[in-house]
């Protein structure tokens, strides 16, 4: 019989992720302990409320309200609270008494990431977070690690699981937004607060921290732009496939040119757009998350996988629970995040993008070609024109109109940002319906 040393595992919540995480350690416990060659034991969860019904796997005693106490004396400490306070104050707490750090908790990291990776360096321990981004694909480990030798220079990515169920649903089902998300709500997929999944905030803390470590920069979370899929309509669903493309809520990480210098510089961005259906990212369902990564000497990368869910999540939370318990075995100072390169980061103006169009126009002659000419005026150029007219009093009143669905070539962001302004204040339009961007092309 091998007499392990024990390390002891403090999990700070047991809610979707901490429940799961709470009984594979119990349900695995020795043979991951086995792969570490240490004894791995959870010393307890700390939650808020010791009379909420739990999972009956779970031994009562091990609950506790007090994640302070429970910290003291831990080797690993695991945070799946979510949310700012206390989880950094906790996990500040936890590295300075020697802790490795394990987490999913990708607002914290993308708005506090600095101070908690910075401490976790001065006092030689090891900050954890392949749970923040992609849920159960590994995606922070091959980025930091596989891709280390490689210049990342594009990243395309679905990494909100809540959004995509919603928009698969609307897709799909026929569902409208609210029911989609009290569905997803009700799986464990979404935030405490469903507002980070829907307006995009969640995808930008995740596109913050994917963009900090493909391009070695730190990427603040108010550098990248950021739009939610609040304002995605059935009727824009319905159109896009009618079109050929389906709505998805997308992350962007781009090493780009500076326009006027040429130099280095990135560009993070989340926003609805439309994907081409033949596009492997329209083929991605539910709650599942797939990021495209390109890359100089690797070329195209994908990976796939569930991007929420409790158990799902609670896979890359005990990878890294494996690992920290390994370094612990093995000894040696944690590993540094590279943020050596400081490139710029610039706002969505500078990125090239493509726009699709959807407007009312009164349907009389000259009406398209003072279109041709905003556009032309703005330096973006149309790739396709689609018009479609309605009979007086059917749609516009008794003039007749007409609606005119265009679509762009790549163009910069603020060139077509610009047409869009000047579509609005010209007399030839009515009214502008819908304008998403065309990723994916
Ligand atoms: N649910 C999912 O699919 C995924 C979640 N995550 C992240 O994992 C973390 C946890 O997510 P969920 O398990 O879904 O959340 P949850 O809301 O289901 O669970 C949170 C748990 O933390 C406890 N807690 C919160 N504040 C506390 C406090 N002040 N003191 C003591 N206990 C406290 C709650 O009692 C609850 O047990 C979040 O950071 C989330 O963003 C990451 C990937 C996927
Ligand atoms: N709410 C998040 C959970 C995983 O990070 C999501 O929906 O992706
Ligand atoms: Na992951």
């Amino acid at each position: 019989m091998i007499e392990y040393r024990t390390l002891r595992i403090a999990l700070l919540g047991g809610g979707t992720v901490g429940s799961q995480v709470a009984r594979l350690l119990l349900e695995n416990g020795d043979e991951l302990s086995s792969r570490v060659g240490a004894r791995i034991e959870l010393a307890g969860i700390a939650v808020r409320d010791l009379d909420k019904p739990r999972d009956a796997s779970l031994p009562r005693e091990l609950f506790t309200t007090d994640a302070e106490q429970l910290i003291l004396g831990a080797d690993i400490v695991v945070e799946l609270m979510g949310g700012i306070s206390p989880a950094r104050e906790l996990i500040l707490k936890a590295l300075n008494s020697g802790a490795d750090v394990v987490t999913g908790n990708k607002q914290l990291l993308a708005t506090h990431g600095t101070e908690l990776f910075d401490l976790a360096g001065q006092v030689g321990a090891q900050l954890y977070y392949e749970a923040a981004v992609g849920g159960a694909i590994p995606i922070i480990r091959p980025l930091r690690d596989s891709l280390a030798g490689d210049r990342v220079t594009r990243i395309l990515g679905i990494v909100n699981g809540t959004t995509n169920y919603v928009l698969d649903r609307m897709d799909v089902d026929g569902d409208e937004l609210g029911e989609a998300l009290a569905v997803a709500t009700e799986l464990g997929y979404a935030e405490a607060d469903p507002t980070a999944d829907i307006g995009g905030y969640d995808a930008a803390a995740k596109a913050a921290l994917l963009a900090s470590l493909a391009f070695h920069t730190d990427v603040p979370l108010e550098a990248v732009y950021r739009e939610g899929i609040e304002d995605i309509t059935k009727e824009q669903v319905d159109l896009a496939r009618d079109m050929g493309y389906a709505v998805k809520l997308l992350a962007i990480c781009e090493r780009i040119a500076v326009p006027e210098t040429g130099e280095a510089a990135v560009s993070a961005r989340v926003y609805p757009a439309l994907v081409p259906r033949r596009h492997p990212l329209a083929a991605v369902h539910g709650a599942h998350n797939a990021v495209f990564v390109q890359a100089e000497a690797a070329g195209d990368l994908m990976f796939y996988g569930a991007g929420a869910g409790g158990i799902q999540t609670a896979s890359a939370v005990l990878g890294d629970v494996v690992s920290a318990a390994r370094r612990h075995v093995a000894g040696g100072p944690g590993v540094a995040e590279s943020t050596h390169a400081e490139l710029p980061v610039l706002p969505v103006s500078a990125a090239v993008t493509r726009y699709h169009v959807t407007l009312h126009v009164a349907d009389q002659p000259g009406v398209l070609a003072e279109i041709a000419r905003l556009f032309a005026e703005n330096g973006a150029s149309i790739e396709t024109v689609v018009q479609s007219s309605a009979a007086p009093g059917t749609a516009g009143g008794e003039t007749p109109t007409a609606t005119l669905v265009i679509g762009t070539h790549a163009a910069l962001e603020a060139s077509l940002a610009a047409t869009v302004e000047a579509l609005r204040a010209s007399a030839a339009v009515t009214s502008i319906a819908h304008v998403l961007r065309i990723e994916g092309a």
